[in-house]
């Protein structure tokens, strides 16, 4: 079981929320994905205006827990004036803090992510911090009282899946009591799989299942793939070799008569 800030989760695979086809398409993933968090950005689904409260409605009734995110936020003061009406709008300490630094990329301001997770953390929030795969950075969330790492794998709706195993491997190694959680940039259910074979917690994704010919098929994928990385894990990987060995003991000479 995933444990997050104290409360246990069954699944593994978090979903985000944006760009579905239509509501009942986005409640039908939800389901096939068998999660039991998604993320909702309060600035992206309330600037909808009407249908905001109807989704927001639709969500309550699957039953999953809400992880509200600070998407969109370009500064500390956005970042956490979003997180306080987040926290007013869901009834939950639970924030993903998104501050984005670079518009081609959507790569984060790790520097004001930082600032801003020492801020909600010393207001009570529980920090889910949306940052690169960078070491140190990863040390400095943790200092700010972060008790969850969400390092990318590639950039936001890139679906260029891993694209720095090593990095990945280095923060697993080094924060192996850390749940961690990778978030954006996978775009196949083997990416998914490929990273909980690392050893991480859990994924989170959006766009892979959101641009999917059939969503809900899609969610269901990969619901499977991240247990079976995960299971896979757990159960001893061999490492791989360059010489063969023979996957069949032979035993003397075969007499022919
Ligand atoms: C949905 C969300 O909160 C993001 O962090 C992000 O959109 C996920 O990335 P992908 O869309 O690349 O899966």
């Amino acid at each position: 079981m995933l444990e997050l800030y104290g409360t246990t989760i069954s699944s593994r695979l978090l979903l985000g929320t944006a760009r579905y086809p239509s509501p009942a398409v986005l409640a039908e993933a939800i389901r096939r994905s068998e999660t039991r968090i998604v993320t909702v950005s309060l600035r992206r689904e309330t600037a909808s205006g009407k249908t905001g409260g109807v989704f927001f409605e639709m969500i309550r009734d699957l039953g999953v827990r809400v992880l509200p995110n600070t998407a969109g936020c370009h500064s500390v003061s956005e970042a956490v004036l979003t997180a306080k009406m987040a926290r007013e709008v869901f009834a939950t300490n639970w924030i993903k803090l998104e501050v984005i630094g670079h518009h081609d990329t959507l790569q984060p301001d790790v520097f004001s992510l930082v600032e801003a997770a020492r801020i909600l953390t010393a207001e009570g929030f529980e920090v889910f911090p949306y940052t690169t795969d960078d070491l140190v950075v990863a040390e400095k969330l943790l200092e700010a009282g972060c008790k969850v790492l969400m390092p990318w794998c590639a950039p936001i709706g890139s679906a260029a899946g891993p694209l720095n195993l090593t990095a990945l491997r280095t923060l697993r190694g080094h924060f192996p009591d850390v749940p961690l959680i990778v978030d954006a940039g996978i775009g196949r259910p083997s990416h998914a799989a490929t990273v909980m074979e690392l050893g991480y917690d859990a994924v989170l994704l959006n766009t892979a299942v959101a641009g999917a010919s059939d969503p809900a098929a899609m969610a269901g994928a990969f619901a499977r793939a991240v247990e079976a990385g995960h299971e896979a894990y757990h159960a001893g990987m061999l490492e791989p070799r360059d010489m063969a060995v023979p996957s069949t003991p032979v035993i003397g000479k075969a007499v022919f008569a």
